[in-house]
This record gives C-alpha cells, structure tokens and sequence, in this order.
C-alpha cells in the first residue's frame, strides 16, 4: 500500500489591508528555521506580489493548484488565484475586498472537505466593510459552522477556543454585546459547549479525560447568591450535568482567582461565560503566540488570536509568531485526528 500524499494547509487572505499578507509572506520566509507545515494561500497572486513589494521581502510567488502546493511550497509562496480581485493599499479596508475575502475562507472550506488540504488557517478579517457589503455573520466562526451546515446537511454548534502554551480558555457566549449575554446564557449551551470542547480536546489534541474549570458569571461566583443568582442557577447544574456524563468539570469559579499560575495547572480549559473573560487572559497571557481554534466543526480551522492591525499593515512592524502557529496547531490537530479515526 503507497502512503498517502501529505496534504497542504489551506491558508485564507483575511482582509488584504491589515497585516494578513504581511504574516503569510513573513511566515514563509521563516519555513525551513521553524520547521513549518506546507501551506498554500488562497488569494491574488498581485496582491501578494505587491505587499511583498511593499515590505521589501524576496518572497516568489507561485501560481497553483492546491494539488501541487507542497512541491512549490520549498521555493515559493504557493498561491491558489481566486476568481475575485484583491485591492492594493495596505492599512485601508474597502468593502470592494469583500466578494474575494469570503471567496478566499469559501475555497479554502471547500478545499478541506474535499480532501485536497489538512485544516484551514484563517488570517483576520474585519467585521465592518464585510458587514457594509452585506456579510451577516458576526465573525469567522459562525460563517464557518454555516458552511459546515450547508456542506453537511446537519445542524453546527461552533465553538471558540484561544489556546497557547499558558491557558486554553473557551468563552460560551461570543461576539454579542454584553448586555445580551445574560439572556443568551443557559444550562444547556454551557453543556453542549463544554461536550464539544471535552470531545474535541480528546480526539483533536489527544487529551485523554480532559479537565474544564468553569468560571462564574458574577463577581466571586456571586457569593452564595449575594452577587447574583446564576451562578447558581445556571452554572452549577452544569457542571452537575456534565460530571453525570463522566466529563471533568468543576465550578462555577471566581473568575478573578482562576488564571494565575498555579490554578491553570489543575485544568485543561477554562469554560468562561462571555468574550472577554476569556479572550483577556488568553491575549493577556500569550497574545504572540496564541491561536483562535474553532472547535465542534466538522474540519479543522485555526487562526491567529490578533486581528487586522490595520495601523501596521505594510510596515514590517507586524509579528508573524501566532499565525505561525496557528499553521502548527492545525498541522498537529490534523494529525491527532487521523490518528483517532484510524485507532
Ligand atoms: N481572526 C480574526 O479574524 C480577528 C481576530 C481579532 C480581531 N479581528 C478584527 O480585527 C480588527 C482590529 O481589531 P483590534 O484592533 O481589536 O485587534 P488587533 O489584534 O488587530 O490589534 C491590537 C493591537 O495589537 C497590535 N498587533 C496585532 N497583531 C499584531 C502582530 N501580529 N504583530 C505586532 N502587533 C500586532 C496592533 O497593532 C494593535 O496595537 C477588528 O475589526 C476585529 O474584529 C479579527
Ligand atoms: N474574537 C476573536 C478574537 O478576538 O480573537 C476574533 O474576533 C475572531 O473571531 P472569528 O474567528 O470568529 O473571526
């Protein structure tokens, strides 16, 4: 039996006037000294060429399929054109970007199902000019649960994890306003999140019995009900819930007191109840070298945990460490998983 080919990493765009090209083409510049998993871009082969212009780096660009990414992938910048153009300036969003951003995460979501990459990498995009030209998903992960359902036929919860070497922490409501998450908040979304995270975590990152620490919505898990009552009322059965199924799960926890050093050694993941309780000590902790994963997808993606950075964009100023490693977690995620399914 021949050993199968290995399969590329499909890496999107993102918006092409932030610091998502800058990140790509520094990346690949750095292949051989980090030992770097193939990838390809999806994109405009011109835009590449010029922000490599731009940043003054010796970077080739080849024109591709994916199916020839990773014999390019030594001596060139593997770029897979898109049907749509892609505007020039770096640091000035144009919602006219807006039909090849989505086109670039679309072929790169249809490329890993139909087998021809191992994961997609995401590079950031921003809300607004998509959201101008009509785009009606909050942010990446939930445009990707619909394209699973879509792809799949079958409902998609997604779930959003930052992981680095530091912390992996889980926000169970995501990009609503703030106001909203009281309402959002439920025994059963914190379950079937957590279910996801436990599942995903043992199969995609081969953690046998993982262990989640749930944090408390209120100020010191709400004091016995002082502070407020759904800790109590909502976070507490869930955790009782999931310790009945056999996941371990501990809380609700003050938040303030569970992410100083020694209490992120007794989890795996905190579960945390809205975006910011999560994403502040994960950015706070390892904004380098953090990665955005969304779990519960019927493939995988990773991205870098920054955003577009609009204000550096072309100006060499931009770290290209978390999408580095957003290319590496995906890579060993991929690999976890293939293992699992062939156990
Ligand atoms: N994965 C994604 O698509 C993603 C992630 C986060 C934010 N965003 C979007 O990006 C836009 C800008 O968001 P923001 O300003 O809150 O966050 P940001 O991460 O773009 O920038 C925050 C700060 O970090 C700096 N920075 C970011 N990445 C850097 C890098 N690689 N190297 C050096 N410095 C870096 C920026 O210059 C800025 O000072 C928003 O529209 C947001 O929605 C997208
Ligand atoms: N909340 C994410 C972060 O701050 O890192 C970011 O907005 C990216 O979200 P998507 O991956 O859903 O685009």
């Amino acid at each position: 039996m021949t050993a199968a080919a290995p399969r590329p990493l499909a890496a999107t765009t993102g918006d092409p006037a932030g610091i998502g090209p800058d990140v790509i083409l520094t990346s690949w510049l750095r292949r051989r000294e980090t030992g770097l998993p193939a990838f390809y871009v999806l994109g405009d082969p011109d835009q590449m060429k010029t922000r490599a212009g731009l940043l003054d780096l010796d970077v080739p660009v080849a024109v591709c399929s994916p199916g020839e990414a990773v014999a390019l992938y030594p001596d060139a910048l593997p770029v897979v054109p898109l049907r749509n153009r892609l505007a020039h300036p770096a640091g000035v969003p144009d919602r006219i970007n807006a039909p090849g951003i989505v086109e670039s995460i679309d072929r790169a979501v249809a490329d890993v199902i139909a087998g021809r990459a191992a994961g997609v990498v995401t590079a950031p995009i921003a809300k607004k000019p998509l959201y101008e030209a009509g785009f009606g998903y909050p942010g990446h992960t939930e445009y990707l649960a619909a394209l699973a359902e879509q792809h799949f036929g079958r409902r998609t919860m997604p779930v959003m994890m930052l992981a680095g070497p530091k912390l992996r922490a889980v926000p169970v409501t995501i990009h609503i306003p703030l106001r909203a998450v009281f309402d959002t908040l439920t025994t059963d979304l914190i379950v079937e999140t957590c279910r996801i995270v436990a599942g995903d975590l043992e199969h995609r990152f081969g953690i046998a019995e993982p262990r989640l620490a749930l944090a408390g919505l209120n100020p010191h898990a709400g004091e016995g009900g002082a502070l407020g009552r759904e800790d109590e009322d909502i976070v507490q059965p869930a955790v009782e819930a999931l310790r009945a199924e056999g996941i371990a799960a501990r809380g609700p926890l003050p938040a303030d007191t569970m992410f100083h050093d020694r209490a992120r050694e007794t989890y795996d993941a905190a579960i945390c109840m809205y975006h910011d309780q999560a994403l502040i000590p994960a950015k706070a902790l390892g904004f380098d070298d953090s990665v955005n994963v969304t779990l519960g997808l019927p493939f995988i993606r990773t991205s870098p945990d920054h955003g577009t950075a609009f204000e550096i964009a072309g100006s060499g100023k931009a770290l290209p460490d978390s999408f580095m490693a957003a290319l590496r977690m995906a890579a060993i995620m991929a690999e976890h998983e293939s293992r699992t399914k062939t156990a």
